[in-house]
């Protein structure tokens, strides 16, 4: 793991901006299911509220009373949504019943230019998937102190099946391998005290600078 404070106020923005713009690089948040994503991203949002912001995916089904085309999703049609999918324009796409969800690398440099830090809130094959891009984001990897206590965490959370929190649990054995991987994460923060992990977290996700 990377020591607390070693981050530099450049190491957040892309280099050569245009014009002296700054370019806030994505940070692409990921860890086992139960490990407190959530929990830590609602505390930074609530905390800096103008500072991050999230990518409009791409949906196939039709818009509901209310939603505008651009900021609750950006609405297409499957044939669009295919030649997306072929040009490698996502980042991950899933089905949802009869329809097409899915993130654009497009979408997260929109969020950038627009000023913010996008967060992305993805799965360790949407972490594959982002290294395959230009998207130059930084990676953070949310661990559990152990299996076992990520197991007490679903459990008291009382939002899973039996069938659920086992299936969870066996994906995060498959996360926890992969975040072995040396050079996959630029840093790991083992939640274990929720303060001490809100620390670490904050301290990579906002420049030491920054009010
Ligand atoms: N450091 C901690 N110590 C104890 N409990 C914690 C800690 N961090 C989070 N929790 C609790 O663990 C449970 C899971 O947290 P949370 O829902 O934030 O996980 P998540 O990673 O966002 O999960 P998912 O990916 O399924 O949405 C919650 O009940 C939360 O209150």
């Amino acid at each position: 793991m990377a020591p607390i404070g070693t981050y530099h106020f450049a190491d957040f923005f892309e280099p050569n901006n245009q014009a002296g713009t700054e370019r806030p690089r994505p940070i692409v948040i990921s860890g086992p299911s139960g490990v407190g994503k959530s929990t830590l991203l609602n505390r930074l949002l609530a905390q800096y509220p103008d500072r991050f912001g999230f990518s409009v995916s791409h949906t196939t089904r039709a818009p509901r009373a209310g939603e505008e085309h651009g900021k609750h999703y950006h609405y297409t049609d499957k044939e669009a949504f295919m030649k997306l999918v072929e040009e490698g324009g996502f980042i991950e796409h899933a089905q949802f019943g009869s329809n097409l969800y899915g993130t654009s690398v497009k979408a997260v440099k929109d969020v950038a230019d627009a000023g913010r830090v996008c967060i992305l809130d993805i799965e360790m094959e949407g972490v594959k998937q982002v290294k395959k891009t230009d998207l130059n984001p930084r990676f953070l990897f949310l661990q559990p102190p152990s299996v076992e206590i990520l197991e007490q965490r679903l459990r008291s959370r009382e939002t899973d099946t039996e069938e659920a929190i086992q299936q969870r649990l066996a994906q995060a054995r498959h996360e926890l391998e992969y975040a072995k991987t040396p050079g996959v994460h630029d840093q790991i923060i083992v939640n274990d005290d929720l303060e001490k992990a809100w620390e670490a977290f904050r301290e990579f996700c906002v420049p030491e600078e920054a009010p």
